[in-house]
């Protein structure tokens, strides 16, 4: 029988092919030369065997990242595996784990035994009831991590780009849920490490939000419900979402409060605002080498952008979400609920520890509003102006409904800081452009013409 380093060694040219074509990897628009196993550790010795493996991805240019993998073995791959087949070793068959439900079990009982396998520790929460023998899937959704569903009562996060450091994701939860914070999942237990030196997150697990909607989905069938309806305004047709959308600004605004009591908050200061505003350019110039249809508009958001430094407005700075977004809220039968604390996943962790302002949280999701409203209008009806005056129409109102429940049960209105949330929202518009020129090329229209509206309005 071979060990886990020689079996991930003799993969290595499979990955190369394999990793670049999975919706996390972040490297996609980089040329992969090698990948080197790191550290490799056998979490399941018989068959199916689980292997926990780091790889290095080193590029043509740049610095290498580095992936966590659960790689399955099995002499003989089920008819129901063959989609996840990376490769062969010896006279083993490889595949992603994570879709094998006997494996995926297998880490829920490593979990719940507290175990620990050469630099993993699996921990879970004290006093949480880890679910057992329930029928686990792979969640099929655009993600930079990967999650596995146990049931209705688990669900369990890979966080798959490493980066030295405990992951915001698990703090952040369980500090909400130490705040009695009824916005986020139970956290159930973590999976975290030492790797090459350094502490890293490697899995969480959490409570399983049965018969909840993602924000997202709830949003855009709500603008698909005003387009069917030509003639009637946003607040006139059935499936109107500006209630839900005050609900949520309520929700954040929780989220916040319990982040600032519980981990602190202070004040933008002169030096504080001086520090956005060179972070905001230095991101859109990285973002105009990579997009180049972003060059009109750089000097224009060049000049909101170096504004900021001079900007005098007594605004909070705390731990934040940092990727705040639709598709980031799930709608309970009782409440909003918020989830992945990791902030933005290009940013270096470093950087997604550092208390910023609320209001990148709210920008976050006033770009989501516009994005609901928009993303029908790519290819073909692009230039449909009269779809294009309802997105807008149902945007504003939404947007509205959302500051409105925020300023309501927060220690910060949006309204009174217009020029820093104006600031964010392109700052975050700008990495959007990076982000769909990378994922999902034929959505980068989407943030390029709200940075084409605003700026035009702003001007
Ligand atoms: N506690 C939960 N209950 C129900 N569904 C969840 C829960 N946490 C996450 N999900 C679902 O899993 C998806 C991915 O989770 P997320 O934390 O956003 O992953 P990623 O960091 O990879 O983007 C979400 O879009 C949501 O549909
Ligand atoms: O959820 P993730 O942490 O993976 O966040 C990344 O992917 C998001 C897309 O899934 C991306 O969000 C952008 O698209 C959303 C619609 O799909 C939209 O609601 C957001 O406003 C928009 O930013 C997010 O930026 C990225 O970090």
């Amino acid at each position: 029988m071979t060990t886990p380093d020689v079996r991930a060694r003799g993969l290595a040219a499979p990955l190369a092919g394999w990793l670049p074509e999975q919706r996390w990897f972040a490297g996609k628009h980089r040329t992969v030369r090698t990948v080197t196993p790191v550290s490799c550790v056998a979490l399941v010795e018989t068959e199916p065997l689980l292997d926990h493996v780091v790889v290095e991805v080193a590029y043509a240019a740049g610095a290498p990242d580095r992936y966590q993998l659960l790689l399955g073995y099995r002499r003989q791959l089920p008819e129901k595996l063959q989609h996840v087949r990376i490769g062969a070793v010896d006279d083993l068959v490889a595949y992603a784990g994570l879709w094998d439900d006997v494996l995926a079990e297998e880490l829920l009982r490593l979990l719940d035994s507290g175990a620990v396998r050469g630099g993993l520790r699996f921990r879970p929460e004290a006093g949480a009831a880890i679910p057992r023998g329930e029928p686990s899937r792979v969640v099929d959704v655009e993600q930079s991590n990967t999650s596995v569903v146990y049931d209705e009562s688990a669900i369990l996060k890979l966080f798959r780009r490493l980066t030295p450091g405990r992951n915001p994701d698990v703090e952040l939860n369980r500090a909400l849920r130490r705040a009695g914070s009824e916005h986020v999942a139970e956290l159930l237990g973590e999976v975290e490490g030492e790797l090459l030196g350094d502490t890293v997150s490697y899995a969480m697990v959490s409570a399983y939000a049965a018969n909840s909607a993602e924000g997202w989905a709830m949003a855009t069938a709500s603008v698909r419900d005003l387009f069917a309806e030509g003639d009637l305004r946003a607040d006139e047709v059935g499936g109107d979402f500006a209630g839900e959308a005050e609900r949520l600004g309520e929700a954040i605004a929780a989220v916040h409060a319990d982040l600032a009591d519980t981990l602190g908050s202070t004040e933008l200061d002169r030096a504080g605002y001086a520090e956005l505003s060179t972070g905001m350019i230095g991101r859109l110039s990285d973002a105009v080498g990579v997009v180049p249809e972003l060059a009109p508009h750089a000097d224009a958001l060049r000049t909101e952008f170096a504004a900021v430094a001079g900007l005098t407005d007594a605004c909070p700075v705390q731990r934040i979400h940092g990727d705040l977004h639709l598709g980031q809220v799930l709608r309970t039968p009782t409440s909003w609920l918020v989830i992945d604390f990791e902030g933005e996943p290009v940013k270096p962790l470093a950087e997604r520890l550092l208390p910023d302002s609320p209001l990148r949280d709210v920008a976050g999701m006033l770009r989501s509003f516009d994005y609901a409203a928009e993303h029908l209008l790519v290819g073909d009806t692009a230039d449909d102006h009269q779809l294009e005056f309802r997105a807008q129409e149902w945007a504003a109102r939404n947007r509205k409904a959302f500051c409105t429940g925020y300023a309501g049960a927060a220690r910060v209105d949006p309204m009174r800081h217009a020029a820093l949330l104006r600031a964010y929202e392109l700052d975050k518009a700008v990495y959007e452009v990076v982000y769909e020129a990378t994922h999902r090329p034929a959505w980068r229209s989407i943030p390029l013409r709200s940075i084409a509206r605003m700026v035009a309005a702003g001007s």
